[in-house]
């Protein structure tokens, strides 16, 4: 499909009274939309500081069949991530020509504009944002303020804060799934595998506003995806937007945007790690006509030489790897073809009845 923008296309969403063409979705394949709490329909509650055998059979339930919960007792301070909301705001009121001058594109693959995957759909989302590396906060932002300056201090200090502190919840997570898969606290800490993700594995950040809609259901502020990493923590304001789907029958449900709780979302290389058995969810984010959203992707994946095949652990006895080695960036280029057709991605990876005969399919500790 063509594209027909460019990567930091800036555009007054405030100035306009009804949703233009170029930014029209009715035609998307759409499901159902369940409102928050509805019964099975809850979305779960994940509380980290449960530290009983019963909550992380919870956990192995809610990664199986939902893919996405919300985290609580995690211990990261909601004064900071009120913070945090407040300097993207900030950021994204900044004037059009300094935001265009951090561009994406070229040789930037960070910087301000729509995500990637906007540029293989013929129509604009709902949404504006800006693409980091959290390690590199300090030399990106020189981008937007390029003499520092008090603003640029207060913008990087927070971001940094902020990093520090999910970086470490991710790896209480991560020994949390790795709890779930049946592996002990001396198999993680030993020199395998499951060390070297917990100790190598990157953040990417994706700072997200959702204006105000004239007319919601016209629009999309993220269309539907899957995230390729292992996976995501959502940092959202207290305005609801990000919806999973739920299959069987297929609908949409609302996460609720509750103060401290934080969305977590399993990625596709998670998937690929547990040999299929934590479902990566697909989601999206949809827009209001009443108040303004932000939310923050902070996203956890391989570095990008790493080869990432499902972990001994996850490959049942008698079964055999299910997908193929694949580097994340591999992964991404062979995804781009997919992202109009929901759930197809990991298909490219899936080994088939032939090939896994043949053997060709290996687990990670291999
Ligand atoms: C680390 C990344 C994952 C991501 C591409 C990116 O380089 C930065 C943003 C991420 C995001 C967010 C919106 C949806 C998505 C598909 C996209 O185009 O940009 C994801 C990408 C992903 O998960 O692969
Ligand atoms: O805004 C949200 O809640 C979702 C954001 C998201 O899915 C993403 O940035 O990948
Ligand atoms: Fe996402």
């Amino acid at each position: 499909m063509a594209s027909i923008h460019n990567a930091a296309t800036t555009f007054d969403f405030l100035a306009v009274n009804c949703v233009p063409e170029s930014h029209v979705w009715t035609e998307q394949k759409d499901y159902p939309v369940v409102p928050e709490s509805a019964g099975n329909d809850a979305v779960p509650v994940v509380d980290m500081a449960d530290g009983t055998e019963g909550a992380i059979a919870a956990v192995a339930q809610v990664a199986e069949e939902w893919g996405g919960f919300l985290l609580v007792g995690h211990g990261v301070p909601i004064e900071l991530l009120v913070r945090v909301e407040e300097q993207i705001k900030c950021l994204l009121a900044r004037p059009a020509p300094e935001k265009e001058r951090a561009a994406r594109g070229g040789d930037f693959k960070n910087g301000y504009g729509v995500p990637p995957y906007a540029l293989y759909f013929s129509k604009l989302m709902w949404s504006e944002g800006y693409t980091f590396s959290a390690a590199n906060v300090r030399s990106e932002f020189r981008r937007i303020w390029p003499d520092g300056g008090d603003e640029y201090m207060r913008f990087c200090d927070v971001m940094e804060e902020f990093h520090k502190e999910m970086r470490a919840l991710g790896e209480k997570v991560l020994d949390m799934f790795y709890k779930v898969l049946g592996l002990s606290a001396d198999h993680i800490a030993g020199g395998g595998v499951e060390r070297q993700i917990r100790d190598t594995m990157t953040a990417t950040m994706r700072l997200n506003m959702y204006p105000k809609c004239p007319e919601p259901e016209r629009a999309i502020g993220l269309a539907a995806h899957t995230d390729s990493v292992f996976f995501t923590f959502i940092m959202q304001s207290l305005v609801p937007g990000l919806q999973l789907l739920r299959r069987g029958p297929d609908r949409w449900v609302t996460v609720p945007a509750q103060p401290g709780a934080l969305p977590v979302l399993i990625g596709d290389l998670f998937h690929v790690l547990t040999n299929g058995r934590f479902h990566n969810v697909l989601h999206r984010a949809v827009v209001n006509q009443d108040r303004e959203r932000v939310s923050v992707a902070y996203l956890i994946g391989p570095p990008k030489d790493m080869k990432v095949a499902p972990l001994d652990v996850a490959i049942r006895q008698g079964s055999k790897a299910a997908f193929r080695i694949v580097t994340w960036p591999e992964y991404m280029v062979a995804r781009e073809k997919t992202f109009w057709n929901d759930g197809e991605a990991l298909k490219i990876l899936r080994v088939t009845e032939d090939e896994g005969d043949a053997e060709l399919a290996q687990g990670m500790n291999k």
